[in-house]
This record gives structure tokens, C-alpha cells and sequence, in this order.
């Protein structure tokens, strides 16, 4: 069966003026509907070059960006439409944040498509509440910590229920509690049947939460399928250059005789009932 894919790119060249290198070099690849997807690659190897396409923002001058099964025209009433669709939240919350408070900016969005103001006011409780910002709603956005500013920008986002939202480096400063809740953030609105989308550094988290992984390298697609197939050893992920994720290597580390055949673990639980089944097994024999 081909599977729908939410977010695709044939043979896209992007170079920004007076550079030497194409940003994004003929990128071909294609993200599944309905997924969490991982986008991994060095500083400039055309993460945020990516995002900047998938929301017409920028437009390749080769080839052609896919939402949605439907090639990009660019046409101004289709790239009103594609903003519906598909919601970006910044690296920089300050490039996104426009208004005086949480409450203000979240249901900035929703004024603009004409919804009625009990349904905005309702649907700015429900996002801030799943966010953690319900006590933040009405204070001065310049008085947020970083991870305040980070959620609030991802509940513009999810306020106008995109069905595709990419998020550039969603966690990077975020202490473990704002990460935890802005993944939950994350993992409700994945439960509602919206493809998430994240480029992210931290190899340990995209390997925890992506079912779909794709490796940029120079504006190319490197590598692209599920953790299973992208993690599955330690010399493919050596040879991507990107570090292994802490339970990756941890699995590998372990004699091969022993984890033949088995994937290895994605989160801390599944790895201990791996190695206590694994330690049962060679205890019986021995
Ligand atoms: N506005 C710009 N003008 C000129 N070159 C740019 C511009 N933005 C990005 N680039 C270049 O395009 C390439 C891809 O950059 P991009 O920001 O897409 O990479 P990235 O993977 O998101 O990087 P990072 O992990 O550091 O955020 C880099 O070589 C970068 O220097």
C-alpha cells in the first residue's frame, strides 16, 4: 500500500542570494501523513531552509513542493489556504510573538478567520490548558521565561488546528519540565490526526518520539524511514555523522550474540525489560 504522504519535495534546489552553495541541493523526500516526524541534520544542512517551503514562505527554484498529495502553485488564494493548513513555530519565539500577552497572541489567528468570539475564547482555555499557560494568559509576554514564550508560540499555532505543524528545534533550552509539557502539548494534537513535524539536534528525543526519520546532509535527503531502519546499528548511525542516541548506544554496547535479531529499545522501560528478559535468558543457560 503507498502511503499518503502529508509533506513531500521533488528535486527542490533552493540557493539564497550571494552564497555559494545551494541551502537545499535537488531534496527529494516525503513525510507519511498522520506521523511524527524527526528531521535531523548538522547546523546548515537546511533544516529551517525545509520549513521555510513546506509554508510557502520561500519557493524552490527547482522542483516542486507536495502538500497534501497537491503540487504548490503559489497562487496568492492557495497560499492563504496553505497557512491554514500548515502551522510553523519558530526556533526564536520573539519572531513570532506579536502581541502584548499570552491570551492576546494565542487567539490573534482565530480573530483573523472570522471565528465567533465564545468559540475563540474556548478554544484559547482548551490550547493553554493542555500548554500549562492557563496563569500566564494575561501577563506581559516580555515578562516570559524562554520556556514560556516557546509554549505560547506553539499554542498560536495549534489554536488554528493545522493539519500538518513543523516545529524548528521545539525543545532546545527548555528545561525537562517545559520539554515534557510542550511534547504533551505535541502528543495531543498528534492524537487528533495531525502530522508533527520537528528538526531537532537531540538525537535521544528524536529517537524516543519520531516514527519517521529523515537525515539531511548539504540540503540533500541522506536517509529517510522509521527509527528501526534509520537506528539499526551502530555503523549506519556513525556513518550519518549524528551521534548515537544514549539507548542506541547503551543496545549496542552489548554483545552481539545476545541482541541478535532484536530491535533495539526506543525508551528507558522498554530497555530494562529487554536486558531483564535478556539476563533471565543467559542465566538459564549458564
Ligand atoms: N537568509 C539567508 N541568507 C543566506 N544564506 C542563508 C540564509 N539562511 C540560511 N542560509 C544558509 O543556508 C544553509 C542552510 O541553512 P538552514 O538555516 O536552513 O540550516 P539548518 O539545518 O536549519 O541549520 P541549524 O541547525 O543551524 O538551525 C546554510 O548554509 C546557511 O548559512
Amino acid at each position: 500500500m503507498v502511503q499518503e504522504s502529508s509533506l513531500a519535495c521533488d528535486g527542490v534546489v533552493f540557493h539564497y542570494p550571494d552564497t555559494k552553495e545551494p541551502a537545499l541541493h535537488e531534496l527529494t523526500f516525503s513525510i507519511p501523513a498522520g506521523s511524527k516526524t524527526a528531521v535531523l541534520g548538522h547546523n546548515g544542512s537546511g533544516k529551517s531552509t525545509l520549513f521555510l517551503h513546506a509554508v510557502g514562505i520561500l519557493r524552490p527554484q527547482q522542483g516542486t513542493v507536495v502538500q497534501g498529495g497537491k503540487a504548490l502553485s503559489y497562487s496568492k488564494k492557495e497560499l492563504a489556504a496553505l497557512r491554514r493548513k500548515v502551522g510553523l513555530v519558530f526556533q526564536d519565539p520573539e519572531q513570532q510573538l506579536i502581541l502584548s500577552t499570552p491570551l492576546e497572541d494565542v487567539s490573534f489567528g482565530l480573530r483573523g478567520s472570522g471565528m465567533a468570539e465564545p468559540a475563540i475564547a474556548a478554544r484559547c482555555r482548551e490550547v493553554m490548558e493542555l500548554l500549562n499557560l492557563t496563569d500566564l494568559g494575561d501577563k506581559p509576554i516580555h515578562q516570559l521565561s524562554l520556556g514560556q514564550k516557546k509554549r505560547t508560540a506553539l499554542a498560536g499555532v495549534l489554536a488554528m488546528e493545522p493539519e500538518l505543524i513543523l516545529l524548528d528545534e521545539p525543545t532546545s533550552y527548555l528545561d525537562p519540565l517545559s520539554e515534557t509539557q510542550m511534547l504533551k502539548g505535541l502528543e495531543a494534537i498528534h492524537d487528533k490526526g495531525t502530522t508533527v513535524v520537528m528538526a531537532t539536534h537531540d538525537m535521544d528525543l528524536a529517537y524516543r518520539w519520531a516514527d519517521w526519520i529523515i537525515v539531511l546532509e548539504h540540503g540533500r535527503c541522506r536517509a529517510a524511514g522509521t527509527p528501526e531502519e534509520i537506528f539499526a546499528g551502530r555503523e549506519e548511525l556513525l556513518s550519518i555523522g549524528l551521534g548515537l542516541p544514549l539507548l542506541a548506544d547503551l543496545w549496542f554496547s552489548l554483545p552481539a550474540s545476545l541482541t541478535a535479531g532484536q530491535s533495539a529499545p526506543r525508551t528507558a522501560d522498554e530497555f530494562k525489560v529487554k536486558l531483564h528478559k535478556l539476563l533471565a535468558l543467559n542465566h538459564s543457560y549458564s
